[in-house]
């Protein structure tokens, strides 16, 4: 390989993957739809050469295992990445330049929800109310969060669910859309991303109850801020929301007995609306269904939900992000950039 992207001799020796062999890397990739994600992506391809960064190595080592049986032959790699560490991205980053001389998929799936409440009155206000179903698929005003600062000063759910993984495109840019190449970048948003939760002037939403909706909206603009930039260079970034997927996240919210309870009622409930994709087999549907398509046809704007029927077929469907305020992507962008190069 000759050229601005040619990739140190080391690498290019260590690097396992032909030119065909697609390179995907996904955060947060050892449970729930990360997880699920990396099995629907063997299942689709089996040459690929996946990537699993996680935080915990043995969880992450158990998950490679847990992928292995199924598919005996996988090449899988685990890379040590705590998305909430501007430390660890780097180095992280500097490991991934050192293995690999391109990324053609960036999953950007990890992401936290921490101390959830639940807002009961909300709730069984909100079960009487003509808005029942759009409280279901996107909790509005049923949760809020209590965040706290990180190590390096950040509030830690910006820090996890937003900078890191930008932190990391941008580490990673010599790999992505290397000779004129395509990469694609998706990020595991959520239909609690709000734009109200979301302030410019508080941009990691320190003096908020909802900093889980609103990192969600802030990566919404990024991803948008980013198909503005890199579009031309062959870089395309794509948003989509799970549905409401049984995981560690959400057994974080209520506790396991209570979703086992109400699990008929959450059965039921799909039935009205498909956002209940219950599932992390369910719940990687758009993301699954992305790494299919050709990123030209794709709609820079939108996001791309999960969703099951109540007869449990799934599909993928796009939707227009919520209300962008005009200049909000490009501000978050430069913002952002800002927070990045503090480092
Ligand atoms: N479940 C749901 O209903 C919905 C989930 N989502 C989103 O889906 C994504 C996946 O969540 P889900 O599968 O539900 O939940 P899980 O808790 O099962 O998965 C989250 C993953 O992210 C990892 N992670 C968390 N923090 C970090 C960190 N600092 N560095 C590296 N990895 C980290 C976790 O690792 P570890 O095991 O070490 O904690 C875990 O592998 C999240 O972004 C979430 O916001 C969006 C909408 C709905
Ligand atoms: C189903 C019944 C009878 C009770 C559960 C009520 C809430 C706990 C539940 C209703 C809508 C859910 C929901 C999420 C969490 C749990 C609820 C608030 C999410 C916020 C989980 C994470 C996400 O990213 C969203 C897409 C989910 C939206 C719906």
């Amino acid at each position: 390989r000759i050229g601005r992207w040619a990739a140190p001799v080391e690498s290019l020796h260590n690097c396992p993957c032909p030119d065909m062999e697609k390179v995907v890397l996904v955060t947060g990739a050892n449970s729930g739809i990360g997880l699920a994600l990396c099995e629907r992506l063997l299942t689709e391809d089996s040459q690929l050469l996946l990537c699993l960064a996680c935080r915990n190595m043995k969880r992450a080592e158990d998950a490679r295992s847990a992928l292995l049986t199924s598919h005996i032959n996988a090449h899988i790699d685990l890379l040590h990445l705590d998305v909430g560490s501007v430390q660890s991205v780097l180095t992280a980053a500097q490991e991934v330049k050192a293995r690999y001389n391109r990324i053609d998929f960036l999953y950007l799936n990890a992401g936290i929800m921490p101390n959830p409440q639940v807002d009961v009155k909300a709730l069984f206000k909100g079960l009487f109310s003509r808005n029942v179903i759009n409280m279901f698929a996107t909790a509005e005003g049923l949760l809020t969060q209590q965040d706290r600062l990180n190590s390096d000063g950040l509030q830690e759910v910006f820090a996890t669910n937003l900078f890191g993984h930008f932190l990391l495109i941008r580490e990673l840019e010599p790999l992505l859309c290397p000779g004129g190449q395509t990469s694609r970048i998706v990020w595991t948003s959520s239909s609690n991303a709000r734009r109200s939760a979301f302030s410019i002037e508080d941009i990691q939403h320190r003096n908020g109850t909802e900093p889980y909706s609103s990192s969600k909206y802030a990566s919404d603009m990024l991803s948008l801020a980013l198909n503005r930039h890199k579009n031309s260079q062959g870089l395309f970034s794509s948003v989509i929301c799970p549905g409401l997927v049984m995981t560690n996240l959400t057994y974080g919210i209520l506790p396991s007995f209570f979703w086992t309870l109400i699990m008929p009622i959450m059965w039921l409930i799909r039935i009205f609306t498909n956002t209940f994709t219950l599932t992390p087999y369910n719940g990687a549907e758009a993301l699954h269904w992305l790494f299919v398509q050709n990123p030209e046809s794709l709609d820079p704007r939108a996001k791309y939900h999960s969703l099951t029927s109540g007869l449990g077929k799934n599909y993928t469907q796009s939707r227009q992000v919520s209300n962008q305020r005009p200049l909000l992507p490009q501000t978050l962008y430069c913002s952002s950039l800002l927070y990045v190069n503090l480092r």
